[in-house]
């Protein structure tokens, strides 16, 4: 137990660890995102290989768009061994002294028995693969227990864009938190952190800088920069930034960073992430290359562009007033060249017009007058304008600023991908969510190439592919659990069914900073997106039940033209005895039937004549009910067109039908 005096005077340890805990610190945004690098979607070496790609693809994207090019996107990722990774970094290679030391090191015992585990194993694939069943990779045996050697990789990113202006691009790929699609657009990006990240992990991984080369439209130099990031500045730290010559007229930009990653387990992340972003963007080419340290492994993709149609560049837009915060209206005020109260209202806010914010200042109180300076609002009246900013009434936003890949894009993007029996699309209507306008785009596909049995969930995000946290995402809830697939005459777990929903807002409601999923608690979103996936539905059961009857149809005319042969031989069989009964006069007919059987017996009808007469019938059946079917499901009336010829003789004059199992064709005359 402590003494008084003990208790009195704390010990000198205490003492140094209380004078510790009360040293107040301050982090930079770099040292934070570094420390905290999951939140970013650098979770571990192989997410942080698939996150570079993405953030870079991403940049790339909103680059080419931003100026309406075409996008033409190159993205490598090259394997470098370690001996390749020392001598880049100028570190000689070193034999092992001690391997004892070493995480991967195995006893000789230990060694044959992964050795004896590792043949069975191979046995027991060689046996599923005569079997012809799937085999699993045979690297799945694992190796010794350490943590196992680093493995490096070289990411380049190039595009055709807008390009950095050369004195931007340190603060722009070098300070956390810096960028230029911070205003109210919907934008890929949005955080001024993705690539910096990329960076940052660069930095912690091999400690190389990131190269940028990169040039303007009309710049008559390439700005070349190799840098890299001081973590507790937060300033970009340049090794070099110099001009060179651009004598191809080349504009966009070219990044290349050097990281810690693992191909092997999220090659599959990777390239799906490249498929879907080909899906969401058709009119964008993607070359994807994978430089393997043994050429045999080299992957080249090319994701061909199929349209040249690209949606509108996303406008730039204001702030709904319920959209706002006390922090924002500040802002707005700080930034506007607009003089007076009422022109800020009228001018920075959507859904405010001139008549609308003089009623609003009327309602704000006597102190308040439309010809007042807004930059004199003090913090009270500023308090008084968000409240009323919240209980007033507001038309709603227009969403013109928001840009939906567009139903044909999506269609195209799925048919060119997954090569589906039959897709339906819809795009919904503008909505709006926290005075930010939304649109939800959905894609309903079934069977194709690559797809399994039951939900394929696709979900994108202002254009962009999510594959992460796929449970909580608001797509996933409402297509497993909210959407009753029999009553489209869809089976959830046998049909291959794809589902795409794309979401495109001035902001994504993401969770965490990832941008991995959208939350399933806006009620607004849920809804909009339960409704699109309803309507591709309602589309697709009109396809399936015409698909189901055209096969019961065409079965049935199966089933009875198998049987023609059979009762055609049955028939003139009896006919046969019924007209050799007559010959010999034991049996008497009436006159119908003495005249068939009278051509029976002269060989006039024969079984052929069953044969081709039965299978005339069977045809006229089909027919007539093909077009009872097209008449009820109003086929006759969206496909009636009337068309004109002209007769090369004028004076001749007809009214006939030619008739067709498909269609029927008028032609009368009214000359
Ligand atoms: N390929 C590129 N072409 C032109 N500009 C680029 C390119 N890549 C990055 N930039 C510029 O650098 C800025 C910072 O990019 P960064 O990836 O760090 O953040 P962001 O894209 O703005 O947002 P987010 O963190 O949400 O991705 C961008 O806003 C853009 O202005």
């Amino acid at each position: 137990m402590a003494s008084e005096k003990e208790r009195a005077t704390p010990s000198r340890k205490s003492k140094a660890s209380k004078s510790k805990d009360s040293i107040l610190k301050q982090k930079s945004p770099a040292e934070f995102f570094s420390e905290n690098k999951n939140i970013a979607g650098f979770d571990n070496p192989g997410k942080s290989l698939y996150t570079t790609v993405r953030e870079l693809v991403e940049n790339a994207l909103d680059s080419a768009e931003s100026i309406a090019k075409l996008p033409v996107i190159e993205v490598t990722i090259e394997e470098i061994s370690k001996s390749k990774f020392n001598s880049m970094i100028g570190l000689l290679d070193r034999e092992r002294l001690d391997e004892e030391l070493y995480g991967d090191y195995e006893t000789e015992k230990a060694r044959e028995k992964r050795l004896a585990k590792e043949a069975r194993e191979q046995e027991k694939q060689a046996k599923a693969a005569a079997a012809g069943k799937k085999v699993k990779d045979s690297n799945a045996v694992k190796l010794g227990k350490g943590r196992g050697e680093a493995l490096f990789y070289k990411v380049t990113c190039k595009d055709n864009g807008r390009g950095m202006p050369n004195d931007d691009i340190p603060n722009m790929l070098g300070r956390v938190l810096s960028g230029t699609k911070y205003g109210l657009k919907q934008t890929r990006g949005k955080f001024g952190l993705g690539a910096k990240m990329a960076l940052i992990w660069s930095k912690m991984s091999t400690g190389l800088p990131i190269d940028i080369w990169s040039a303007t439209r009309g710049q008559s130099f390439i700005s070349y920069c190799r840098l890299d990031i001081n973590i507790h500045k937060n300033v970009p730290n340049v090794h070099i930034h110099e001009k060179r010559s651009n004598e191809e007229g080349w504009h966009g930009a070219e990044i290349q960073v050097t990281i810690e990653g693992n191909w092997t387990t999220y090659r599959s992340k990777i390239i799906n992430y490249m498929r879907q972003m080909a899906v969401i963007t058709p009119y964008a080419q993607f070359l994807f290359r994978f430089v393997a340290a043994t050429p045999d492994k080299n992957i080249s993709i090319r994701f061909a562009r199929r349209t040249n149609v690209m949606p509108p560049a996303p406008a730039e837009t204001k702030y709904h007033p319920s959209a706002v915060d006390l922090l924002l209206i500040k802002r707005l005020i700080a930034e506007t060249l607009k003089q007076n109260l009422l022109q800020f209202l009228q001018h920075e806010f959507t859904s405010i017009s001139k008549f609308y914010a003089e009623r609003l200042i009327g309602e704000m109180g006597p102190e308040f007058t439309p010809k007042m300076p807004v930059k004199s609002l003090t913090a009270q009246q500023l308090v008084r304008i968000h409240q009323l900013f919240r209980q007033a009434k507001f038309g709603e936003p227009t969403g013109e600023c928001l840009s939906p890949a567009g139903e044909y894009n999506l269609r195209l993007g799925i048919m060119k991908e997954l090569h589906p029996d039959m897709v339906a699309t819809y795009q919904g209507s503008v909505q709006v969510f926290e005075g930010h306008p939304f649109l939800v785009e959905a894609g309903l596909s079934l069977g194709g190439r690559d797809v399994k049995p039951g939900l394929n969930i696709f979900r994108f995000a202002n254009r962009i592919p999510l594959l992460f946290e796929q449970g909580g995402d608001v797509v996933t809830r409402t297509a497993t659990k909210r959407i009753n697939w029999n009553s489209y005459k869809i089976n959830q777990v046998q049909d291959k069914i794809g589902v795409f929903v794309s979401i495109v807002s001035t902001k994504i409601p993401f969770k965490g900073t990832g941008k991995e999923y959208i939350g399933d608690d806006i009620k607004e979103i849920a809804s909009a997106v339960k409704s699109a996936i309803q309507q591709c539905c309602i589309q697709l059961k009109s396809k399936i039940v015409r698909q189901q009857q055209a096969h019961d149809r065409q079965q049935r005319k199966r089933n009875l033209s198998k049987y023609i042969p059979d009762v055609s031989r049955a028939i003139y069989g009896v006919l046969m005895e019924m007209a050799d009964g007559q010959k010999s006069k034991k049996v008497k007919y009436d006159d119908d039937a003495d005249d068939l059987l009278k051509k029976v017996a002269l060989h006039q009808i024969t079984e052929s004549t069953f044969i081709q007469k039965l299978g005339q019938h069977v045809e006229q059946v089909d027919a007539e009910m093909a077009l009872e079917y097209a008449t009820q499901s109003g086929m006759v009336d969206t496909a009636r067109e009337p068309i004109y010829l002209r007769t090369l003789e004028s004076d001749y004059k007809f009214a006939l039908e030619l008739h067709n199992p498909v269609c029927v064709m008028k032609l009368f005359s009214d000359f």
